[in-house]
C-alpha cells in the first residue's frame, strides 16, 4: 500500500450573507455582504486521525461574523472588515496560521423620489458588485479587490480586422462592430501592514477604477478586446501607485448581424442594424498587466 500524507488544507463557512443598516435618525444606509472564511493551520489530525480537538466548528465562524459586523465600525469598508476578521482568527486561535476571507459587497443604490435621495429605500439598479480577497498570517495581510459582473456594449468605435487567416478561418474582418462585455477586473494592492490599512481609501479606488474601466471602454476605438482590456489596465495603473497589478476577464459577447438578404432587405455595413445577440460560446480575452520594476 502506498504512503498518503495531508498535502494541504482550507476549511471554513461560505456564503455567509449579512445586512447591516446603520441609522444616523432618519437617514439610513444598508450594507449587504455575502463572506466566505477559510482557515490553514494545525487541524492534521482532523483528517488524518479523525481527532476534532482542534477544529473550530464552521457554525462558530459563522457566530464570529455576525458577532465582529455588530461589533465593527467598518463594515462598508469591505477591504477593511475583511481584515478584522482575519485578525480576529489569526490572534484568537494560535493554531490558526492564515485566514483568507472574501466578501462580495451587493449593489444598493439609493433611490431619487421627487428629486430628492429617499432616506431610506434603495433599489438594485445592475449586478455588478464590489468583492475583495484578504489573506491574513502572521506575516502580514495582502489584499486583492475587484469589480464583477458589470455589463457594458457599445454600438460603434469597435473593429476587428487583420487577424491570422488559415484554412479554419470564416470571420469576415469588420471597421464597425458591436462590442459587449461583462467586465470582471481584479486589482492587487502593494504588501500592506495593519497600521497602514485604515489609511487607504479603498472605496475610492474602487469607484476610480470602475470610472477608468467605463470611459477606456467608451472612449477607445478598440482595435481588439485584447487592445482596450490593455489600455484599460495601463490608465489603472497609472493612476493608482498602491496598485500592483490589475487582471481583466473579459468575454466577448457576440452580436451578429442577421442575414435579411434572403428576404430582399439589407442588413450589411452601413445597413446593418438587425443583430443577434450570441452570448455562448463567447470570446474570453484575459490578462494580467503589471508595473515594470524599476
Ligand atoms: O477582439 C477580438 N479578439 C479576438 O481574439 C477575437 N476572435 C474573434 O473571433 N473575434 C475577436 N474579437
Amino acid at each position: 500500500m502506498s504512503k498518503v500524507y495531508l498535502k494541504e488544507q482550507e476549511y471554513g463557512k461560505e456564503n455567509v450573507r449579512l445586512a447591516k443598516v446603520i441609522r444616523k435618525e432618519k437617514w439610513h444606509e444598508i450594507i449587504e455582504l455575502t463572506v466566505r472564511v477559510l482557515l490553514d493551520g494545525e487541524f492534521e489530525s482532523s483528517y488524518t486521525k479523525a481527532d476534532n480537538s482542534m477544529i473550530i466548528a464552521t457554525d462558530s465562524m459563522k457566530n464570529t461574523i455576525y458577532i465582529l459586523a455588530k461589533q465593527s465600525s467598518c463594515v462598508e469598508d469591505i477591504e477593511i472588515f475583511a481584515s478584522e476578521i482575519g485578525q480576529h482568527f489569526i490572534t484568537t486561535y494560535s493554531h490558526v496560521h492564515k485566514a483568507t476571507i472574501s466578501i462580495t459587497k451587493h449593489k444598493w443604490t439609493r433611490m431619487l423620489i421627487d428629486g430628492k435621495l429617499h432616506d431610506h429605500s434603495f433599489l438594485r439598479d445592475g449586478e455588478d458588485v464590489h468583492d475583495t480577497k484578504v489573506v491574513v498570517s502572521r506575516k502580514g495581510i495582502t489584499i486583492e479587490s475587484g469589480l464583477k459582473n458589470l455589463l457594458v456594449l457599445k454600438t460603434t468605435g469597435s473593429a476587428f480586422h487583420g487577424f491570422l487567416r488559415d484554412k479554419f478561418t470564416t470571420l469576415q474582418e469588420t471597421d464597425d462592430r458591436i462590442l459587449s462585455t461583462s467586465i470582471d477586473a481584479t486589482w492587487n494592492f502593494n504588501t500592506i501592514s495593519t497600521d497602514s490599512i485604515a489609511k487607504i481609501p479603498f472605496n475610492d479606488i474602487f469607484e476610480s477604477i470602475k470610472q477608468i474601466t467605463l470611459h477606456t471602454f467608451a472612449t477607445d476605438n478598440s482595435a481588439s478586446v485584447q487592445a482596450t482590456l490593455f489600455l484599460m489596465a495601463k490608465n489603472g495603473l497609472e493612476k493608482h501607485s498602491e496598485i500592483e497589478s490589475i487582471r481583466y476577464e473579459l468575454p466577448n459577447k457576440h452580436y451578429f448581424t442577421y442575414d435579411l438578404e434572403r428576404f430582399g432587405l439589407k442588413n450589411t455595413g452601413k445597413d446593418s442594424d438587425i443583430f443577434v445577440p450570441v452570448s455562448d460560446p463567447a470570446g474570453l480575452i484575459t490578462a494580467t498587466v503589471a508595473r515594470v520594476k524599476e
